[in-house]
C-alpha cells in the first residue's frame, strides 16, 4: 500500500481541542491577514458598535415605561431624577426616536463589519488558495502518485471555501455573540442580581441539550460529508473515464455504486433538519420557563417598588436575546471545528517539501550542447523494487538513440530521470558534462521536447496549445512550428484556424492531428534535447507518415530519446539501447546489434516475420520475445 504523503487527520470537536490548530493556522496565513489590517479594524470597529447597540435595544423601552407610561403615578424609584421632570411627551418623542436609531445604529455596524469582513477573508482566502495553487504546481510526480486527485481538488476548493465561510459565518458571529452575551448578562446581574440569578437557572438545562443536540447533528453531518465524498470520487472516476464506461457498459454498475452513498446522504440530512428542529423547539420552552420564573418574581418585586417595570422588562428582552446567541454558539464552535480541520489540511499540503527541487548553488543552464552520459544510475519508486539497475551510456550532441525492449524494462522511467521528474537514487545524468541536479530546474526542463504517445493537448485554442511549448512564442513562431509539424494546413482548415478552442484532451481532433500539434508544441521550444515516448503508437499508416516526417524534422540536430517498440523505426538511430529488467542488455547501432545475433535482432527478426499486411494495417507487432527464446539469448 502507498504511504500517504500527510499526516493522519484528526478532527476536532470542541474549541479547545481545535485551539492549537487555530493557532497554527493564524501563524501559518498571518503574512496574508496582516495584509487586510485596514479592512479588519473597520469591521473590528463595527463589530463593537454593533454589540453596543445590540445591549441598548431594550433601554428606550424601559425608558418610556418608567418616565412616560408611569410618570404620573409617583409610584416609582426613579434612577433619573432629571427625566421624571421632564416633559412626558417629549420624552416619549425622544425616546421613539431613540428606538429607531438604536436599530439603525446596529444595522449600520452589523453591515459594515460583515461587509468589510467578507471583503477581508476573500482577499486572504484567494491569496492563501494562489499560493496553494503555485506550490501544488511544483510538487514532484511522486508525491503525485501517493495522493488521490480528489483530495488535492477538495484541499484547493471546499477546504479553502469552508475557510472564508467560517471566518465571516462563524468566528465573526462567535465574537459578537459572546460579547454580546458576556455584557447582557452584566446588565442583568447590575440591575437586579437576585432575577438574574432566577433567570439563569435554566441555562445550565439549555446548555447541556444544545451540547447533546450539536454533537449529534455533528455526527450526522459528518456521516453526510462523507458519502458526498464517494458520490464525488465515483462520479469523478466514472466522468473521467466516460469512454471506457461506455464501452464496457459499465453504467448501471456505477449508477449502483452512486446510488447508495446518495440515499444514504438523503437520509443524513432529514436527521439533520430533524434535529435541528427539536433543538429549535427545547430551547423555545426553555425560554417560556425562564421568562415565566423572571415574571413570577419580578412582578413580585415590582409591586414592591425595588425594581422598575422598565427593568423587568430590560430583563426578559435580554433573557430572550440571550438564549439565541448561547444557542449559535454550539453551532459556531462546530463549524469552526470544521473549519481548524480544512485549515490543517490546507497547511499540510503546503508543508509538503517539493522532493525535487533546485539544490543549493544551482546554476542558470547554458544553451545546451546536446551531451548526454548515464552513469552508473540506479533508481526505484518503491525503495523494495529497483527499476533501473547500474546504468551507464553516452550519447553525444545531435545523435538519436532509440530506447528499445520489453514492456515495463524502464525506458520511460529513464528519461523521467532525464526531465528531472524523479532524480536518481545512485549514480549520476550529466548534460554537457554537468550533473543534472546542478542546473536550475527550469532551466534543464525548457532545453528538452517531449512527444508522448498520447500527447495531453489542453481545452485552449490551437494557438495556445503550441505557445504552451514556448511561453511568449509569437505567432510567426507558432505558425512556422505549426508548417514544421505538418500541422498549419488542417489547423487553417479548422473553423476559427488557429483560434479554433480545443475541446478538453483535444478529443474532438483526430490521433495524427493530436500528434502534429503535440510536435508543434516541441518545435516552438527549439530545445536542443527532443523525447519522444511511442509518438507514432496507434496511428494509421496515413497519419504515421505525415507524423514521422514532422518528426523528423523536429529532431534534425538535436539530441533524441525516441522509445519504440516498433524497431523499424528504431533502424536509423545513431545507437539502440536493448533495455530489460532496469539493465542495459545490447547497446550499439541496427547492423552490430544484428551482427551480435542477440535479443535485439531476435526481435527485429521476429518483427519482421510477421505478415507485412498485417505490420501496416493493425500494428500488432510482437513487442517482445517469447519466453523460451529469451531463455536462449541469455
Ligand atoms: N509512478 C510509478 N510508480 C511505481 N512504479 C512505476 C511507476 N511508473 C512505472 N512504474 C513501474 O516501473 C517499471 C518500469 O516502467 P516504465 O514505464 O519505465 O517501463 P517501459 O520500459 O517504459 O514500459 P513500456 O514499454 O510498457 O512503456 C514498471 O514495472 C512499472 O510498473
Amino acid at each position: 500500500m502507498k504511504k500517504s504523503a500527510f499526516r493522519k487527520e484528526k478532527k476536532p470537536n470542541t474549541l479547545s481541542q481545535a485551539m492549537p490548530g487555530l493557532r497554527r493556522i493564524f501563524k501559518e496565513f498571518w503574512p496574508q491577514i496582516r495584509q487586510q489590517k485596514l479592512l479588519l479594524s473597520v469591521s473590528c470597529i463595527g463589530l463593537i458598535v454593533e454589540v453596543v447597540a445590540q445591549l441598548l435595544r431594550p433601554w428606550p423601552l424601559k425608558f418610556i415605561f418608567d418616565y412616560v407610561i408611569l410618570h404620573d403615578t409617583g409610584a416609582l424609584a426613579l434612577e433619573f431624577p432629571m427625566l421624571a421632570n421632564s416633559n412626558p411627551m417629549m420624552l416619549l418623542f425622544i425616546f421613539s426616536l431613540a428606538i429607531v436609531g438604536v436599530s439603525g445604529l446596529r444595522a449600520a455596524a452589523a453591515y459594515v463589519s460583515l461587509v468589510t469582513m467578507s471583503l477581508a477573508a476573500s482577499r486572504i482566502v484567494a491569496e492563501i488558495r494562489a499560493g496553494l495553487y503555485a506550490h501544488l504546481q511544483r510538487l514532484s510526480l511522486s508525491f503525485y502518485y501517493t495522493v488521490k486527485s480528489g483530495d488535492l481538488i477538495t484541499r484547493i476548493t471546499s477546504d479553502i471555501d469552508r475557510l472564508r465561510n467560517v471566518t465571516v459565518t462563524g468566528i465573526f458571529p462567535l465574537i459578537v455573540n459572546v460579547l454580546t452575551l458576556v455584557g447582557m448578562v452584566g446588565l442583568m446581574f447590575w440591575l437586579n442580581w437576585e432575577l438574574a440569578l432566577i433567570g439563569l437557572a435554566v441555562f445550565p438545562l439549555f446548555l447541556l441539550s444544545s451540547v447533546k443536540i450539536t454533537k449529534r447533528i455533528h455526527k450526522v453531518s459528518r456521516k453526510q460529508r462523507k458519502q458526498e465524498g464517494a458520490m464525488a470520487a465515483t462520479a469523478a472516476e466514472a466522468i473521467g473515464a466516460i469512454k471506457v464506461v461506455q464501452a464496457l457498459s459499465l453504467e448501471g454498475m456505477l449508477q449502483g455504486m452512486f446510488a447508495t452513498p446518495n440515499r444514504e446522504s438523503l437520509a443524513d440530512s432529514a436527521r439533520t433538519q430533524q434535529l435541528s428542529a427539536s433543538l429549535q423547539r427545547t430551547i423555545e420552552i426553555l425560554v417560556a420557563i425562564a421568562t415565566a420564573l423572571v415574571m413570577w418574581r419580578g412582578v413580585r418585586l415590582v409591586l414592591g417598588g425595588s425594581v422598575t417595570p422598565g427593568d423587568l422588562l430590560v430583563f426578559v428582552n435580554y433573557l430572550k436575546s440571550a438564549f439565541k446567541p448561547t444557542r449559535q454558539l454550539a453551532k459556531h464552535v462546530a463549524n469552526i471545528s470544521k473549519a481548524t480541520a480544512s485549515g490543517e489540511r490546507i497547511i499540510d499540503l503546503l508543508d509538503v517539501v517539493p522532493a525535487i527541487r533546485d539544490t543549493r548553488g544551482a546554476i542558470e543552464a547554458p544553451l545546451f550542447n546536446g551531451d548526454v552520459k548515464f552513469n552508473r544510475v540506479s533508481f526505484a519508486y518503491d525503495s523494495d523494487k529497483p527499476i533501473l539497475k547500474n546504468l551507464s551510456f553516452d550519447v553525444k550532441a545531435g545523435q538519436k538513440v532509440a530506447l528499445v525492449g520489453p514492456s515495463g524494462g524502464g525506458k520511460s522511467t529513464l528519461v523521467s530521470l532525464l526531465l528531472r521528474l524523479y532524480d536518481p537514487l545512485e549514480g549520476q545524468i550529466l548534460i554537457d558534462g554537468r550533473d543534472l541536479r546542478q542546473y536550475k530546474l527550469e532551466s534543464l526542463r525548457r532545453q528538452i521536447s517531449i512527444v508522448l504517445q498520447d500527447s495531453v493537448l489542453f481545452g485552449v485554442s490551437v494557438r495556445d496549445n503550441i505557445a504552451y511549448g514556448a511561453l511568449g512564442a509569437t505567432d510567426r513562431e507558432i505558425k512556422a512550428a505549426a508548417r514544421l509539424a505538418n500541422a498549419h494546413d488542417f489547423i487553417l482548415a479548422l473553423p476559427q484556424g488557429y483560434d479554433t478552442k480545443l475541446s478538453e484532451r483535444g478529443s474532438t481532433l483526430s490521433g495524427g492531428q493530436r500528434q502534429r500539434i503535440a510536435i508543434a508544441r516541441a518545435a516552438v521550444r527549439k530545445a536542443p534535447i527532443v523525447i519522444l515516448d511511442e509518438p507514432t503508437v496507434g496511428l494509421d499508416n496515413k497519419s504515421e507518415q505525415t507524423v514521422t516526417e514532422a518528426l523528423d524534422r523536429l529532431t534534425a540536430n538535436c539530441t533524441t530519446f525516441l522509445i519504440t517498440h516498433d524497431l523499424r523505426t528504431s533502424k536509423n538511430a545513431d545507437q539502440i539501447c536493448y533495455i530489460e529488467n532496469g539493465r542495459v542488455l545490447e547497446l550499439g547501432n541496427h547492423s552490430g546489434l544484428m551482427a551480435l545475433g542477440k535479443r535485439y535482432a531476435a526481435l527485429y527478426q521476429l518483427q519482421s516475420a510477421v505478415d507485412t499486411k498485417c505490420w501496416e494495417t493493425c500494428s500488432c507487432i510482437p513487442t517482445e520475445l517469447p519466453p523460451q527464446q529469451q531463455r536462449t539469448k541469455n
